[in-house]
């Protein structure tokens, strides 16, 4: 039943409000949009009723869900920093990836098994740890510069033909990822260059098979997203478990590998013990770092991660991790060929202050450094505004609680729209000098912002994140000018998976000595 004393739209007997998230999906290319839409209409507190919205159906069907929609910065800031005690991690979120990632952080409750997953894994955030990945990093993102320039050498002279880069970003993204969670890339991104390189009479888009964990991989990201839609959450994880073959085979064979990284792994690490023990600073991926923090605190009684905990953490580091940097590039590309004066300004800043791009790979402490790529850092924040790539963050009320007067029940699922929240009003309107105080440094505090939540549940990856499109753009941007594209394959609809993604993405990327 709808939750009185906060406004809802005008409901349909037995769907509730599932009509409009129809006509969401329909025409804005996901159903996230109508709880945005019913904020605009009913002010920054509003409730959605997904099901029997009213009247007998409600009571004796018993299944609909109210989804209560809370729409004012300030009050989300409040209710996912000081209010965390009343606030949890949603049951929706949970359900839908329970089935891939049952002991993954991003499922758990704030528990003490939560915090000790956090404390094993929080070192790969720090800067020493992402500095060691950084290298890694830079040479997938070189070899997706190497794709593209021997695919842009294809294309012919009519702006119409480009290449399509929604499956190079999306695998250089897994890619990163899987380099990052046990040290070992799936090369996509190279088997696609060796194959344009091999294959004269290939065309610019021509790719060859995607490596099978790339696309096991895809799989599972493929029925998370299938989930969203499902009307009985809280039955997702078992029936995808049980019954979804292509689902059981993909996981398997993505823990099958896992698996034999980690046996590889501690057996390394058994041999060098031998011999002193392998330095603790040597770690540059997830996995590594996991099994040195288990080798510290085995002497001091302190209980490690299972192994099952271990592969779901790193299963959520290749999936969680992928998909939303994946579609925060994707859009990248799109904002960067429509703002060609933009591209010209980036590109100046990273001749003046990154110029190692032009002779060796960038460290983490030149491609991190906000004070003297501030453009740089203004455009990424800008791109992760716009892009809206996590569309909303969730919490369920634990308490019986009030949200700008409103009474919450416990249980009540609340909805912060990070789109509505970031975006005003147009989404085109992409301007990273918001981001700059007017003696050209980087403000943080221009917002508006809600990429990665806020608060302990807030993203755990967002310094990861912000160092992987750092260094996609810097690299790209580098070499190439993305050149505008005709309309017809340059649509701004969104397609809704995991994230919101561009329906297309398509790019002409010109070598700046060309033009
Ligand atoms: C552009 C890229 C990314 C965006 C926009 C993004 C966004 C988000 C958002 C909005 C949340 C929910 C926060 C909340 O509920 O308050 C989240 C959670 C999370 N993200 Fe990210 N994320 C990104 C990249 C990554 C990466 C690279 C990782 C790699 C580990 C990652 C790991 C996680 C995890 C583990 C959580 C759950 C944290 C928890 O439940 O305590 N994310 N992310």
């Amino acid at each position: 039943k709808p939750l009185p004393s906060i406004p809802h739209n005008k409901l349909s007997w037995f769907l509730g409000d599932i009509p409009l998230l129809m006509r969401m999906l329909k025409e804005r290319g996901a159903s996230s949009y109508a709880c945005e839409e019913t904020a605009m209409r009913h002010g920054p507190v509003s409730q959605v009723i997904v099901g029997p919205g009213a009247g007998w159906a409600s009571r004796w069907l018993g299944f609909g869900q109210v989804i209560v929609v809370l729409a004012d910065s300030q009050e989300i800031q409040d209710v996912l920093i000081n209010r965390a005690h009343e606030f949890d991690r949603s049951k929706a979120v949970s359900f839908l990836f329970s089935g891939t990632i049952p002991e993954g952080m991003a499922v758990l409750p704030t528990n003490d098994k939560l915090k000790h997953h956090k404390r094993y894994l929080q070192m790969a955030m720090t800067a020493p740890y992402l500095a060691r990945m950084t290298p890694g990093l830079v040479e997938l993102m070189q070899e997706l510069v190497d794709l593209w320039t021997v695919a842009a050498k294809r294309l012919p002279g009519s702006p119409d033909v480009a290449i399509d880069a929604m499956d190079d970003i999306r695998l250089a993204s897994i890619d990163m990822m899987a380099a990052i969670a046990f040290g070992g890339s799936f090369k996509s991104i190279k088997t696609s260059l060796d194959f344009l390189e091999a294959t004269p009479a290939a065309g610019p888009s021509d790719r060859p098979e995607v490596p099978k964990l790339a696309s096991d991989l895809q799989v599972l990201l493929d029925v998370i997203a299938e989930g969203i839609h499902f009307p009985v959450l809280s039955l997702l994880p078992f029936l995808t478990r049980n019954f979804n073959k292509k689902f059981r085979r993909a996981i398997d064979s993505i823990h099958g590998n896992m698996r034999t990284r980690l046996n590889a792994t501690r057996m390394e690490y058994a041999e060098a013990a031998k011999d002193g023990g392998k330095a603790l600073s040597e770690a540059d991926n997830v996995l590594d770092m996991i099994l040195e923090r288990e080798r510290e605190d085995m002497g001091k009684g302190v209980q490690a991660l299972t192994e099952s905990e271990i592969l779901d953490e790193l299963t959520l580091f290749a999936l969680g991790g992928s998909e939303t940097t994946a579609t925060t590039m994707q859009w990248a590309v799109k904002f960067l060929a429509k703002h060609p004066e933009i591209q010209h300004k980036l590109h100046a800043e990273l001749l003046e202050n990154l110029p190692s791009l032009a002779v060796s790979a960038p460290s983490y402490a030149e491609i991190s450094n906000e004070t003297r790529l501030p453009y740089l850092t203004a455009v990424v924040y800008e791109i992760l505004r716009c892009a809206r790539a996590a569309p909303a963050v969730a919490r369920d009320a634990t308490v019986d609680t009030v949200i700008l007067g409103h009474p919450i029940p416990k249980g009540t699922q609340v909805l912060m729209p990070v789109g509505m929240v970031q975006q005003e009003g147009d989404v085109l309107k992409f301007n990273p000098e918001r981001w700059l105080r007017a003696d050209g440094s980087f403000d943080a505090n221009a917002g508006p912002w809600l990429a990665f939540g806020y608060g302990f549940r807030a993203c755990f990856g967002q310094k990861l994140a912000l160092l992987e499109l750092r260094t996609f753009l810097a690299m790209v941007q580098f070499n190439f000018f993305f050149a505008a594209l005709p309309e017809e394959i340059n649509t701004w609809k969104s397609v809704e998976t995991v994230t919101t993604h561009p329906l297309q993405c398509f790019t002409r990327p010109i070598p700046w000595e060309n033009m």
